[in-house]
């Protein structure tokens, strides 16, 4: 029998406001333990919550972007839960009435596109941080993390593959770094991912019963996790059983999910409203205030960028999965008349080097003007490709002007005829077998001349140049 794989996330993503939720500590990551906390993030009892309009205004904007419905009223709840690394036993969240509801986000997979509705966003606070690595026989606890904002985004169960998923959560991340609500640091725990998954025979309508993984954070163990899962509950259907309604656990080393506990021992979190915190009004004006704040998103964009710059639509994404990649290229395009140039360049060596030096885009120190100029250098044929190559490496270390490193280095192409053919001449001289090969018929032969040429010429050589002049050499 042939199975369908259903998936849901919800997907928790930390806003990047300066400030917690309900207090004006900081939310920066990395701070020592338990510098970044006062009684109210700590939970101590007679304090008084006040929200931070910000994180208000920022779950707003991932709504619109997300083409939610943004709730007029809304309030926060009391989630109850006992747990080590939430001190005050109860965590402030949404229940009933979220800030947004009923959006949907499109998402392209094999160039077909899905759309994906998003059930609601709400608005609540972290816990801290439990280390459990320091001592054998205690755990310690970091509540800087606790009270930062966060959004936990619902999916309906409209996902059918862990690669959908996977794209997914590559587009949600895209959009949220686009409108500036989040950094999406998944190796800091900035965006984490619960995964709800059931399988059902192909054909059938209702849903099979579905098991959760909590806390997943890498697109990896999301995509591994989901294979893992889907196979696991379609051997169980095949042999007779029946799934499980519970939350497991994705140990991504053993590449394997564990029982954690079923959903009949699930947790009561007895919701209700927060008492601290008064209802929320949001009017139509503060809504369009910050509809107009939204830039242009990355499926626009692309969509833009092939017909405004005819590139092909995988350039087109790449430039755009970023929005510090799509403002560098585009402040190139301004500079320089052929945008496929640029996108190749950014594609290829840029992109290389960003990820080799593990670093920001809006940290390169090659400027647009650079670039463009190192373009111009090889248009006017005073450096030749692969030299282009070894200044764009030095700019990329240094953010030297290419124009310097060529004179500094003496790396401008060799273009004068005569002084080629000495250098021809001597590698003639120097392997009369290839010489002879090529007589002989081994037209192979001429590459290599060509390469210990350049090799001469330490790669300066006008390429074209040496070609024919090698040809001529080699008739006579
Ligand atoms: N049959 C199903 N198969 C797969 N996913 C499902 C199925 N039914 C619901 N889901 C997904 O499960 C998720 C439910 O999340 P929701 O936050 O509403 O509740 P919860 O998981 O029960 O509670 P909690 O927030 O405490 O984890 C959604 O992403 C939804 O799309
Ligand atoms: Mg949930
Ligand atoms: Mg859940």
């Amino acid at each position: 029998m042939k199975y369908e794989v259903v998936i849901g996330l919800e997907v928790h993503a930390e806003l990047s406001t300066q400030s917690k939720a309900f207090c004006g500590c900081s939310t920066k990551f990395g701070a020592a333990p338990n510098t970044q906390c006062c009684p109210v993030c700590i939970g101590m009892p007679g304090v008084l919550p006040v929200i931070n309009k910000k994180a208000l205004e920022y779950t707003i904007k991932a709504g619109l972007a997300l083409n939610c419905r943004i709730a007029r009223y809304t309030k926060m709840d009391r989630k109850n839960y006992f747990y080590p690394d939430l001190p005050r036993a109860c965590q402030i969240s949404q229940y009933d009435v979220p800030v947004c509801q009923n959006g949907y986000l499109d998402i392209v997979v094999n160039g077909q596109t899905r759309r994906i509705g998003i059930n609601r966003i709400h608005l609540e606070e972290d816990a801290g941080k439990l280390l459990h690595d320091q001592y054998a026989d205690s755990t310690l606890v970091d509540l800087n993390r606790s009270g930062v904002p966060l959004i936990e985004i619902v999916t309906e169960p409209d996902l059918r593959s862990a690669e959908e998923a996977k794209v997914f959560l590559e587009t949600l991340r895209s959009i949220l770094r686009y409108i500036d609500v989040s950094d999406c640091k998944m190796e800091e725990g900035s965006l984490r991912c619960d995964v709800n998954i059931s399988v059902r025979p192909e054909g059938q309508k209702e849903f099979g019963v579905r098991t959760e993984m909590k806390n997943l954070n890498s697109f990896r163990a999301v995509y591994r996790a989901i294979e893992y899962e889907a196979n696991r509950q379609i051997s169980i259907l095949e042999e007779g059983g029946t799934v499980l309604r519970e939350t497991r656990r994705w140990d991504d080393s053993a590449g394997k999910s564990f029982s954690m506990r079923a959903k009949e021992h699930a947790q009561d979190y007895r919701y209700f409203p927060e008492p601290d915190l008064p209802p929320i009004e949001i009017d139509d004006e503060w809504v369009e205030e910050i509809r107009k704040q939204i830039p242009e998103l990355p499926a626009q964009k692309q969509r833009r960028y092939v017909e405004e710059f005819g590139l092909p639509e995988y350039d087109a994404g790449i430039l755009t999965s970023s929005r510090d990649l799509a403002d560098y290229f585009e402040r190139c395009v301004k500079l320089y008349e052929n945008p496929k140039t640029i996108s190749n360049w950014l594609m290829g060596d840029f992109l290389r080097l960003v990820n080799e030096k593990n670093i920001e885009i809006s940290d390169v120190p090659v400027t647009p003007e650079n670039l463009v100029k190192l373009f111009k250098l090889i248009d006017s044929k005073v450096i030749s490709g692969p030299i282009a190559k070894t200044v764009f490496e030095e700019m990329f270390d240094t953010g030297k002007d290419p124009e310097a490193i060529v004179e500094e280095k003496g790396l401008k192409q060799i273009t004068d005829r005569d002084e080629l053919v000495k250098v021809i001449k001597k590698v003639l001289a120097e392997n009369p077998k290839s010489v002879e090969d090529y007589k002989n018929g081994k037209k192979k032969a001429l590459g290599f001349l060509v390469g210990q040429t350049m090799k001469a010429t330490k790669g300066k050589a006008n390429p074209q140049l040496v070609n024919e002049i090698l040809l001529e050499e080699l008739e006579k």
